[in-house]
């Protein structure tokens, strides 16, 4: 029986990789998420939006399985947090921030970037890869642009270059799902417009995992992101299909400011440009 207030409970749906309910994350006195609900589908591409502190990298910390909830229920490729191994399920998980690329030793080969990722490690030491796995890291580096710098050091790298090997290397153990940090940070104009380009073909592919990606720019949403999850303060300002919640009035409310937004057609999907209402 259900008491006044109560909400029943519902199990995710079977085919949801990410699936909070009312999720809550404290640290002291401060509130990161506040009963959060959110799904993601297989076949989803996800962008999350809000300003800064909003809770986006809190967020993705929960979806990695790096952090449980203080309340509330979170399911990862259908495994509940708190009940399940992290340490199983995160292999399955694939996960691109500033953290991990910090972490990656100046002098390692770009292709040993990737390849170690086989292994869960960073840094090359005396693991041996197959042909398999030296022909997949290749392709990778291929599909992102950058294949021509398999031999080159980690630390000799543009910080666009970079990025594109750690998408790479995020791809490299087929995630059932890719979480991306604010990819697109840092780049200069050219090396934006070619990473949401790639990101665009990527959310194309059928046999892409799902996607979740974090930003703050409307302009770095790639066409063909199905799903919208704007955030503000740790709650949902508004989530659901990308035309529906990519909207002046939802962002003005996100970014407490009003905005105006501009979107262009374009035949891989929309692109979004949005600046203050004068
Ligand atoms: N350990 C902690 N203790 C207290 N507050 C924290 C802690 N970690 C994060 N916060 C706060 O929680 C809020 C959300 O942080 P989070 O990093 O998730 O935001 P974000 O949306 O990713 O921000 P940004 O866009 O600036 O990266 C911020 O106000 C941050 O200061």
């Amino acid at each position: 029986m259900l008491l006044d207030g109560d909400v029943p409970e519902h199990d995710p749906s079977p085919d949801a990789v990410i699936a909070l309910d009312r999720v809550t994350i404290r640290r002291g006195d401060s509130v990161l998420l506040d009963a959060l609900s959110w799904q993601v589908e297989l076949d989803e591409r996800w962008v999350v939006l809000g300003p800064n502190g909003a809770g986006k990298t809190t967020l993705l910390q929960v979806a990695a399985a790096q952090m449980h909830p203080s309340s509330g229920r979170a399911y990862v490729l259908g495994e509940r947090l708190g009940a399940v191994d992290v340490f199983e399920l995160r292999p399955r998980i694939g996960l691109t921030t500033s953290q991990v690329s910090g972490r990656v030793p100046a002098s390692e080969r770009v292709l040993d970037v990737v390849l170690t990722a086989a292994w869960g490690v960073v840094g090359r030491f005396t693991e041996t890869y197959d042909e398999m796995d030296v022909t997949r890291a290749r392709e990778l580096l291929e599909a992102f642009g950058v294949g021509q710098l398999a031999h080159r050091t980690y630390g000799t790298l543009s910080e666009g270059e970079r990025k594109r090997v750690q998408i790479a290397r995020s791809l490299m153990t087929d995630p059932e799902m890719l979480l991306l940090d604010e990819p697109a940070a840092g780049l200069d104009l050219g090396g934006r417009e070619d990473l949401v380009r790639r990101l665009s073909q990527l959310a194309a592919d059928p046999d892409a995992p799902a996607l979740v990606l974090v930003t703050h720019h409307v302009e770095e949403i790639p066409p063909g992101f199905t799903h919208a999850l704007l955030l503000a303060d740790g709650q949902a300002v508004a989530a659901g299909l990308t035309p529906d919640v990519i909207t002046a009035d939802n962002l003005s409310k996100t970014f407490g400011m009003p905005l105006t937004l501009d979107r262009q057609v374009t035949p891989a999907g929309d692109r979004y440009t949005a600046r203050a209402a004068s």
